[in-house]
């Protein structure tokens, strides 16, 4: 459970105040315009959603506002400067993010993860460090204390000794957020932030963002779960095609029959995502009664062919309880993958390291 923090945060803007500024932002990949003359500005104090179709452009946008590709035209501004094309430099002007596959170092504990995501605001150099005089104490000693604050913020204080690998997945997604949040940012970017979570843990999510947004700190937010973009977002943006369709509050963006086309096939009623739960409830009755059907058949059947579908169903079982654990030995495996475009291994830890390790167009270096 979420517990508020005491210590000092980012301080916070004043209300209404422009923290990022995207103007014509456009990025090409040779031939394809992932993302075409994209205008978005996030204020203090605001939530936004970023939605669209899988492969309108949202993580290449992303990418793009943190310095991880330089834009092929158009500018980003954070708080009226224009952001420095590098990504760390990004960070240390105050824009932090999360990845949509998650990025922990999973052999490190939770507590030095945290730790990691506070060298942007260790002032101590070099020789300090190597010294290990006593700024160079004091210093690592007020960052511990701070990933100590985090961690408690994001509820997992009691786990700061444990691996980040054996963390199950939706407290590894809460490390990622708690290590953005160690870089004391103004503006928090969130790709996919409750994929692979139950119902449960998204909904301790959506009180997490909000707890994040009432210290101080901007959100903009990637989502596919439409139920957590409009329960939480003031704006939502959506993308189609990498073109900004349209941007408002959640109502009108709805209600937006274009929208409606292009990505949510029908207007939510009521209480969102009630439509879908009752879809699929159909849909596993429909089939438990097919099953039952084949079932009956399969008694009447010769044996070979019954165990040929035992075998089946058990190699169909052993492939799920391998994605659901996905942890430290999948994500040691994964880790040469490009995680942003790889979206059928979400719940797998895709990295060791930290920083987008497929793709030679980023720029990371
Ligand atoms: N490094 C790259 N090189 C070439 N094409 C790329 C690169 N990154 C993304 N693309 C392409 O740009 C388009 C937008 O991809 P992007 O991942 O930004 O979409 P998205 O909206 O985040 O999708 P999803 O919801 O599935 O994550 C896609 O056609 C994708 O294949």
């Amino acid at each position: 459970m979420t517990t508020p923090t005491t210590a000092t945060t980012a301080k916070a803007p004043a209300p209404g105040e422009t923290v990022l500024d995207a103007r014509g932002v456009t990025m090409r990949f040779g031939g394809l315009t992932a993302v075409r003359s994209v205008d978005l500005t996030v204020k203090s104090g605001e939530i936004v959603g970023l939605i669209g179709p899988n492969g309108a452009g949202k993580t290449t946008f992303f990418n793009c506002l943190t310095g991880l590709y330089i834009p092929t035209e158009g500018e980003v501004r954070y708080k009226g400067r224009v952001l420095p094309p590098k990504s760390f430099k990004v960070t240390a002007a105050g824009i932090a993010r999360t990845f949509q596959n998650i990025r922990l170092f999973s052999n490190m504990t939770v507590l030095e993860n945290v730790l990691v995501g506070r060298h942007t605001r260790t002032k101590e150099g070099l020789w300090s460090a190597l010294l290990r005089g006593p700024g160079f104490h004091k210093a690592e000693a007020a960052s511990r204390a701070r990933a100590t604050e985090l961690l408690e913020f994001v509820g997992l204080g009691a786990k700061a000794d444990h691996l980040a690998r054996n963390l199950p997945y939706g407290e590894q997604r809460k490390l990622e957020i708690a290590r953005a949040l160690a870089s004391e940012p103004g503006l928090l970017l969130l790709d996919e932030p409750t994929a692979g979570m139950n119902p449960q843990e998204t909904r301790a999510t959506e009180e997490l963002v909000f707890a994040i947004r009432d210290m101080g700190i901007a959100i903009l937010v990637i989502e596919h779960d439409m139920r957590f973009i409009m329960n939480l977002c003031d704006r939502v943006a959506v993308l189609v095609q990498g073109e900004k369709l349209i941007e408002g509050d959640g109502q009108t963006v709805q209600r937006d029959e274009r929208v409606i086309a292009a990505y949510l096939g029908e207007p939510f009623e009521g209480e969102p995502g009630e439509a879908e739960a009752a879809e699929v409830a159909a849909a596993e009755a429909a089939s438990e009664e097919a099953s039952q059907g084949a079932g009956a058949e399969a008694d009447a059947d010769d044996a070979p062919e019954a165990d040929a579908a035992d075998a089946d169903d058990t190699t169909r079982t052993d492939a799920g309880a391998s994605d659901d654990t996905g942890t430290s030995d999948d994500a040691d495996r994964d880790a040469g993958r490009d995680g942003d475009t790889d979206r059928t291994t979400a719940p797998t830890t895709a990295a060791e390291a930290p920083g987008d390790s497929g793709s030679g167009k980023e720029n990371d270096s």
